[in-house]
């Protein structure tokens, strides 16, 4: 299966973002991606809950899906979108980060709303507050895309090691982490957690990241991590797509899946065990 990871580099304008993102979508598809992902918030990087406020649709009115629809309808391809910003119904006013798998149908297969909220102080300068203004999901999904079986994730969700045991145990060999990674953590942490995903779960791993730097809020420009990468079962690096936005495909022989789960077979030996004394 030939994968296509878009990096991009969203500001905080849905309508001038889109033209942009399809452009990529389309040059995806020209070099014969059969899944094409995303990265996090691909329609809008903004920390400003009055921007979100004024630019932001609810899902049956959103300009970067219905074009997604329409292009995995057209182009007959799976796409995941790492998620979309979206407005809710929720009584307390907080936006939804939601990813969608597009099946070649053009129908929206799966979605997933991202369970852990970033509320991280990275450094004296620079704090995030994520579940101020989104509302986090509490479903862990799984999907079947072509060949695949894919586990749907989001950011900071891959520091939650026991999300992605489930998600392979419960039958994924890939496993998406569409980010916007901060610069600080993202240098520290980006790879080496990648590589444990990959090598706990024997999954293919694929993360299509944000990259560069944002629109500002608050007198302050946001930068991303960029360095989309894929990573194989073995826990290999396949692609890293370093820090310009582009597109970079990589092809998947998923029979590494059970090749790696028999040379290690750690996912099928769990045990129980007491916890340890508080
Ligand atoms: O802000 C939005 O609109 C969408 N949400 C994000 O971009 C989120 C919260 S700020 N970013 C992360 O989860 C980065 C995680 C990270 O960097 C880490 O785990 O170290």
């Amino acid at each position: 299966m030939r994968a296509a990871l878009l990096q991009l580099s969203s500001g905080d304008d849905p309508e001038a973002n889109l033209p942009v993102t399809m452009g990529m979508v389309q040059r995806a598809v020209d070099q014969g991606a059969q899944l094409v992902l995303t990265p996090e918030v691909t329609n809008c990087v903004s920390a400003s809950r009055t921007r979100q406020q004024q630019v932001l649709r609810h899902e049956n009115d959103d300009p970067t899906l219905a074009a997604m629809t329409g292009a995995a309808k057209k182009a007959g391809v799976w796409i995941l979108i790492g998620s979309l910003a979206l407005k809710t119904d929720d009584a307390d006013g907080r936006f939804a980060n939601r990813s969608f798998l597009i099946a070649p149908d053009g129908q929206v297969a799966a979605r997933y709303d991202k369970i852990h909220m970033f509320d991280v102080q990275v450094s004296e300068t620079e704090t995030y507050r994520e579940s101020a203004g989104y509302r986090p999901g509490d479903r862990a999904v799984l999907a079947r895309a072509g060949d695949a079986m894919l586990g749907m994730t989001i950011c900071y969700d891959l520091r939650f090691a026991h999300l992605y045991r489930d998600l392979a145990q419960a039958g994924a060999d890939v496993l998406a982490v569409p980010s916007a990674f901060s610069p600080v953590t993202g240098d520290a942490h980006w790879q080496p957690l990648l590589r444990a995903r990959a090598i706990e779960t024997g999954c293919f791993l694929l993360a299509p990241a944000q990259t560069g730097t944002h629109a500002a809020s608050r007198g302050r420009a946001r930068q991303t991590h960029g360095h989309s990468l894929a990573v194989a079962p073995w826990g290999e690096v396949l692609l890293d797509a370093g820090t310009d936005p582009g597109v970079h495909v990589v092809d998947l022989d998923l029979s590494r899946v059970a090749q790696a789960r028999s040379r290690v077979p750690s996912l099928t030996h769990d045990r129980d065990y007491e916890p340890p004394d508080a």
